[in-house]
Protein backbone atom coordinates (compact mmCIF):
# COMPACT_ATOMS: atom_id res chain seq x y z
CA UNK A 1 0.00 0.00 0.00
CA UNK A 2 1.21 3.10 -0.84
CA UNK A 3 0.56 6.65 0.71
CA UNK A 4 -0.68 9.66 -0.43
CA UNK A 5 3.09 11.17 -1.03
CA UNK A 6 5.31 8.24 -1.42
CA UNK A 7 4.89 5.63 -3.92
CA UNK A 8 7.00 3.01 -2.09
CA UNK A 9 5.79 -0.14 -1.22
CA UNK A 10 6.22 -1.72 2.68
CA UNK A 11 9.13 -2.95 2.99
CA UNK A 12 11.40 -0.72 0.24
CA UNK A 13 11.81 1.96 2.50
CA UNK A 14 14.84 1.39 5.43
CA UNK A 15 14.36 1.99 8.97
CA UNK A 16 16.70 4.84 8.76
CA UNK A 17 16.51 7.98 6.14
CA UNK A 18 18.67 10.85 5.20
CA UNK A 19 16.40 13.67 4.35
CA UNK A 20 17.78 16.24 2.27
CA UNK A 21 15.59 18.90 1.19
CA UNK A 22 16.48 18.71 -2.15
CA UNK A 23 15.40 15.89 -4.31
CA UNK A 24 18.32 15.75 -6.31
CA UNK A 25 20.75 16.03 -3.90
CA UNK A 26 19.09 12.62 -2.61
CA UNK A 27 19.33 11.46 -5.66
CA UNK A 28 23.26 12.55 -5.95
CA UNK A 29 23.81 10.54 -2.42
CA UNK A 30 21.94 7.59 -3.45
CA UNK A 31 24.27 7.68 -6.21
CA UNK A 32 27.73 8.69 -4.78
CA UNK A 33 27.14 7.05 -1.36
CA UNK A 34 25.33 3.95 -1.33
CA UNK A 35 25.78 0.51 -2.67
CA UNK A 36 23.33 -0.96 -4.91
CA UNK A 37 20.88 1.99 -4.53
CA UNK A 38 17.47 1.55 -5.81
CA UNK A 39 14.23 4.30 -6.81
CA UNK A 40 11.84 3.61 -3.99
CA UNK A 41 9.66 6.90 -4.52
CA UNK A 42 9.24 9.18 -7.49
CA UNK A 43 5.91 10.96 -6.82
CA UNK A 44 5.62 14.47 -7.06
CA UNK A 45 9.45 14.06 -8.26
CA UNK A 46 10.18 13.50 -4.13
CA UNK A 47 13.30 11.29 -5.55
CA UNK A 48 13.93 8.59 -2.75
CA UNK A 49 16.28 5.56 -2.74
CA UNK A 50 17.20 2.98 -0.72
CA UNK A 51 20.72 1.11 -0.59
CA UNK A 52 23.22 0.05 1.60
CA UNK A 53 26.39 1.86 3.48
CA UNK A 54 28.70 -0.83 5.19
CA UNK A 55 26.06 -3.65 4.39
CA UNK A 56 23.15 -1.16 6.75
CA UNK A 57 20.34 -0.33 4.60
CA UNK A 58 19.79 3.34 4.10
CA UNK A 59 17.31 5.23 2.37
CA UNK A 60 17.57 8.53 1.39
CA UNK A 61 14.77 11.02 0.23
CA UNK A 62 14.13 14.83 -0.63
CA UNK A 63 11.87 16.29 2.28
CA UNK A 64 10.63 19.43 -0.17
CA UNK A 65 11.02 23.31 1.40
CA UNK A 66 9.69 23.93 4.98
CA UNK A 67 8.15 22.37 8.02
CA UNK A 68 4.52 21.57 6.50
CA UNK A 69 6.43 19.65 3.35
CA UNK A 70 9.22 18.08 5.64
CA UNK A 71 6.43 17.02 7.89
CA UNK A 72 4.40 15.04 5.40
CA UNK A 73 7.09 12.87 4.32
CA UNK A 74 8.28 12.52 7.96
CA UNK A 75 4.99 11.56 9.60
CA UNK A 76 4.10 8.93 6.56
CA UNK A 77 7.90 7.46 6.82
CA UNK A 78 7.47 7.68 10.93
CA UNK A 79 3.42 5.74 10.35
CA UNK A 80 3.44 3.35 7.21
CA UNK A 81 6.71 2.63 6.47
CA UNK A 82 8.49 2.25 10.30
CA UNK A 83 11.62 4.47 9.95
CA UNK A 84 13.20 4.78 13.08
CA UNK A 85 15.89 7.14 12.48
CA UNK A 86 15.76 10.49 10.30
CA UNK A 87 18.40 12.56 9.13
CA UNK A 88 18.14 15.53 7.57
CA UNK A 89 20.97 16.87 5.62
CA UNK A 90 20.35 20.35 5.04
CA UNK A 91 21.59 23.94 4.00
CA UNK A 92 21.17 26.69 5.92
CA UNK A 93 22.09 30.50 5.89
CA UNK A 94 25.29 31.35 8.36
CA UNK A 95 25.51 34.10 11.17
CA UNK A 96 27.93 35.49 13.11
CA UNK A 97 31.37 33.19 13.38
CA UNK A 98 30.54 30.75 11.04
CA UNK A 99 31.99 30.48 7.40
CA UNK A 100 30.36 28.78 4.03
CA UNK A 101 30.90 25.23 3.99
CA UNK A 102 30.85 24.82 8.23
CA UNK A 103 29.18 21.87 9.17
CA UNK A 104 26.58 22.25 12.19
CA UNK A 105 24.80 20.00 14.05
CA UNK A 106 21.79 21.20 15.23
CA UNK A 107 21.23 20.44 19.01
CA UNK A 108 18.12 22.11 18.74
CA UNK A 109 16.27 24.60 16.87
CA UNK A 110 13.75 28.02 17.61
CA UNK A 111 11.52 28.91 14.99
CA UNK A 112 8.60 31.23 13.82
CA UNK A 113 6.88 28.40 12.84
CA UNK A 114 3.08 27.14 14.70
CA UNK A 115 3.62 23.84 13.77
CA UNK A 116 4.69 22.42 17.12
CA UNK A 117 2.51 24.79 19.26
CA UNK A 118 -0.43 23.30 16.82
CA UNK A 119 0.20 20.17 18.38
CA UNK A 120 1.18 20.66 22.08
CA UNK A 121 -1.66 23.13 23.27
CA UNK A 122 -0.16 26.34 22.36
CA UNK A 123 2.85 25.68 24.63
CA UNK A 124 6.43 26.20 23.79
CA UNK A 125 8.44 22.41 22.49
CA UNK A 126 11.87 22.39 23.48
CA UNK A 127 12.48 20.80 19.85
CA UNK A 128 15.86 19.14 20.36
CA UNK A 129 17.81 16.35 18.86
CA UNK A 130 18.30 12.50 19.62
CA UNK A 131 20.72 12.51 21.91
CA UNK A 132 22.62 9.51 20.92
CA UNK A 133 22.37 10.73 17.04
CA UNK A 134 24.19 13.82 18.23
CA UNK A 135 26.39 12.01 20.51
CA UNK A 136 27.23 9.81 17.40
CA UNK A 137 28.00 12.34 14.75
CA UNK A 138 30.19 14.35 17.36
CA UNK A 139 32.11 11.00 17.82
CA UNK A 140 32.05 11.18 13.87
CA UNK A 141 33.51 13.82 13.31
CA UNK A 142 36.27 13.49 15.15
CA UNK A 143 37.26 10.11 14.21
CA UNK A 144 36.98 11.23 10.52
CA UNK A 145 38.88 15.01 11.76
CA UNK A 146 36.21 17.07 10.11
CA UNK A 147 35.17 20.01 12.12
CA UNK A 148 31.64 20.37 13.27
CA UNK A 149 29.78 22.19 15.60
CA UNK A 150 27.16 21.56 17.71
CA UNK A 151 24.55 24.45 17.68
CA UNK A 152 21.47 26.04 18.21
CA UNK A 153 19.67 26.88 14.98
CA UNK A 154 16.67 29.10 13.86
CA UNK A 155 13.78 27.21 11.38
CA UNK A 156 11.77 30.07 9.60
CA UNK A 157 8.87 29.88 7.63
CA UNK A 158 10.09 32.99 5.19
CA UNK A 159 12.75 32.59 3.59
CA UNK A 160 12.14 35.85 2.17
CA UNK A 161 11.15 38.80 3.52
CA UNK A 162 10.40 37.60 7.43
CA UNK A 163 11.47 39.69 10.38
CA UNK A 164 13.70 41.97 9.59
CA UNK A 165 15.61 42.10 13.63
CA UNK A 166 15.88 37.63 12.98
CA UNK A 167 19.82 38.48 12.54
CA UNK A 168 20.37 40.55 15.68
CA UNK A 169 18.15 38.30 17.62
CA UNK A 170 19.97 35.46 16.40
CA UNK A 171 23.16 36.81 17.25
CA UNK A 172 21.64 37.69 21.15
CA UNK A 173 20.49 33.99 21.64
CA UNK A 174 23.68 32.68 20.50
CA UNK A 175 22.06 30.74 17.34
CA UNK A 176 24.22 30.88 14.16
CA UNK A 177 22.60 29.01 11.71
CA UNK A 178 18.44 29.60 9.70
CA UNK A 179 16.87 27.15 7.58
CA UNK A 180 13.11 25.97 7.28
CA UNK A 181 12.54 22.15 8.76
CA UNK A 182 14.82 21.38 11.99
CA UNK A 183 12.09 22.47 14.25
CA UNK A 184 8.97 20.75 13.26
CA UNK A 185 11.15 17.44 12.26
CA UNK A 186 12.44 17.49 15.80
CA UNK A 187 8.89 18.17 16.87
CA UNK A 188 6.91 15.73 15.00
CA UNK A 189 9.90 12.95 15.83
CA UNK A 190 9.38 13.39 19.81
CA UNK A 191 5.55 12.62 18.94
CA UNK A 192 6.01 9.55 16.20
CA UNK A 193 9.28 8.10 18.69
CA UNK A 194 11.20 8.45 15.84
CA UNK A 195 14.70 10.25 16.66
CA UNK A 196 16.13 12.81 14.59
CA UNK A 197 19.10 15.04 13.98
CA UNK A 198 19.65 18.01 11.52
CA UNK A 199 23.47 17.95 9.97
CA UNK A 200 23.34 21.29 8.12
CA UNK A 201 26.06 22.99 5.72
CA UNK A 202 26.62 26.38 5.80
CA UNK A 203 25.51 27.89 2.03
CA UNK A 204 24.98 31.20 2.91
CA UNK A 205 26.03 34.12 5.20
CA UNK A 206 23.60 36.21 6.47
CA UNK A 207 25.73 39.24 7.16
CA UNK A 208 28.68 38.86 5.03
CA UNK A 209 26.52 37.97 1.64
CA UNK A 210 28.07 35.35 0.99
CA UNK A 211 26.42 32.37 -1.05
CA UNK A 212 27.36 28.61 -2.49
CA UNK A 213 26.35 28.44 -6.17
CA UNK A 214 23.27 26.02 -6.46
CA UNK A 215 25.40 23.39 -7.81
CA UNK A 216 27.50 22.87 -4.83
CA UNK A 217 24.08 22.68 -2.07
CA UNK A 218 23.22 19.93 -4.44
CA UNK A 219 26.33 17.92 -5.11
CA UNK A 220 29.40 19.64 -2.73
CA UNK A 221 27.91 18.48 0.47
CA UNK A 222 30.02 15.00 0.65
CA UNK A 223 31.88 15.48 3.81
CA UNK A 224 28.88 16.38 5.65
CA UNK A 225 27.33 13.08 3.92
CA UNK A 226 30.43 11.33 4.79
CA UNK A 227 30.02 12.38 8.56
CA UNK A 228 26.26 11.36 8.88
CA UNK A 229 26.62 7.61 7.12
CA UNK A 230 29.32 7.34 9.84
CA UNK A 231 28.14 8.29 12.54
CA UNK A 232 24.69 6.36 11.23
CA UNK A 233 26.93 2.95 11.14
CA UNK A 234 28.39 3.74 14.85
CA UNK A 235 25.25 4.74 16.23
CA UNK A 236 24.25 2.18 18.74
CA UNK A 237 21.03 4.08 20.60
O1 LIG B 1 19.02 22.75 1.35
P1 LIG B 1 17.77 22.32 2.06
O2 LIG B 1 17.91 21.00 2.72
O3 LIG B 1 16.54 22.37 1.17
O4 LIG B 1 17.54 23.38 3.26
C1 LIG B 1 17.43 24.77 3.12
O5 LIG B 1 17.30 25.23 1.80
C2 LIG B 1 15.93 25.57 1.49
C3 LIG B 1 15.86 27.04 1.17
O6 LIG B 1 16.69 27.35 0.11
C4 LIG B 1 15.13 25.22 2.74
O7 LIG B 1 14.62 23.92 2.59
C5 LIG B 1 16.19 25.31 3.82
O8 LIG B 1 15.91 24.65 5.00
O1 LIG C 1 16.85 28.48 4.67
C1 LIG C 1 17.95 28.82 4.22
C2 LIG C 1 18.85 27.92 3.63
C3 LIG C 1 20.03 28.36 3.15
N1 LIG C 1 20.33 29.67 3.25
C4 LIG C 1 19.48 30.54 3.83
O2 LIG C 1 19.77 31.74 3.89
N2 LIG C 1 18.32 30.10 4.29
Amino acid sequence: MSTPHLDAEPGQIADTVLLPGDPLRARHIAREFLDGAMEVNTRRNMLGYTGTFRGQRVSVLGSGMGIPSCAIYATELARFHGVKRIVRIGTCGGVGDVALGDILLAQSASTDSRFNRLQFGGHDLSACADFDLLRAAVDAAGQLDIRASVAGVFSTDSFYDGDPHLVERLVRHRIVGVEMESAGLYGLALREGVRALSVLAVSDHLQRGEHMAPEQREQGLSTMVALVLDALADDAG
